[in-house]
């Protein structure tokens, strides 16, 4: 019998920008109805393989495979099946919510999930709002919605509770752990070391370019605790992107 195919499956990827190396022979996957949580300093390229991931940017090498597809040519089939949350939301600024979600619900067939998900992000209040008139956590949770509906196979979050209240990533956490309860892969990439505490099926720490560190919570942060383990594993290491 062969081995189930990994949701998220990334082998050997290595990639320049100009000289500068930003994924060095980097190599990790995600498994279904889990939630994997990627942490890194700045630079540490968790952006650039997420966009890979996602089918936005090429690898120079080395393999990337998500729902075994290459994602690079992947067609509108398969991206249906993928949801994404980029890290600065990439929403068109003149748009109200509500009119953007039930775009997305009508893209996607799923115009009964979008209430429910409206509610449950509490974007209720602030749906007939512009995007561009939103504060940074409003607009987080708009593009949450958009990332869940049609309830993708995969899901990819690019830090999805940075700049939330604590009510707002209380709310988050619950929806990233119902989308992981239905089955779904969920990759969030992270600097809260008490968000990967509490979501995190699997953690992977990624420190210039490769991953040091992958596993559950407890075998990643052994006895000293996963903080402790981070910072062990990434001092020195800060790709700031200044060289
Ligand atoms: N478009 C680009 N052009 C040139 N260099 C880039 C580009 N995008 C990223 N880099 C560089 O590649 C490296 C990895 O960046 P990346 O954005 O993937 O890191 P990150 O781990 O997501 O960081 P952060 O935590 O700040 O989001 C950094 O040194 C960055 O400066």
């Amino acid at each position: 019998m062969s081995a189930p195919v990994l949701p998220v499956f990334v082998d050997g990827v290595t990639h320049h920008y100009g000289s500068k190396l930003a994924l060095d022979n980097m190599s990790w996957s995600a498994p279904q109805g889990a939630i994997t949580c990627v942490l890194g300093p700045n630079g540490a390229g968790k952006t650039t393989i997420m966009e890979m991931a996602e089918g936005l940017r090429r690898p120079e090498s080395g393999t990337i495979r998500v729902l075994d597809t290459d994602p690079w040519s992947a067609n509108a089939a398969h991206r249906r099946r993928v949801g994404v949350m980029l890290q600065d939301g990439g929403l068109p600024a003149s748009v109200k919510p509500l009119r953007l979600l039930e775009h997305f619900a009508t893209l996607y067939d799923a115009k009964d999930e979008f209430p429910a998900l409206v509610e449950q992000l509490g974007i209720n209040d602030f749906r007939q709002t512009s995007v561009r008139r939103l504060s940074g956590g409003q607009r987080q949770r708009v593009a949450m919605a958009a990332a869940l509906i049609g309830k993708p196979d995969v899901v990819f979050l690019d830090e999805p509770s940075a700049g939330l209240d604590p009510h707002a990533r209380l709310d988050v956490w619950e929806l990233i752990r119902q989308t992981r309860d239905r089955g779904a892969c969920v990759v969030v990439t992270t600097h809260s070391f008490d968000e990967a505490d509490r979501l995190a099926d699997q953690v992977i720490i990624v420190a210039a370019g490769s991953v040091a560190a992958r596993g559950t919570i407890a075998e990643v942060s052994g006895s000293g605790g996963l903080e402790k383990t981070y910072f062990a594993l990434t001092r020195g290491t800060r790709g700031l992107g200044l060289a």
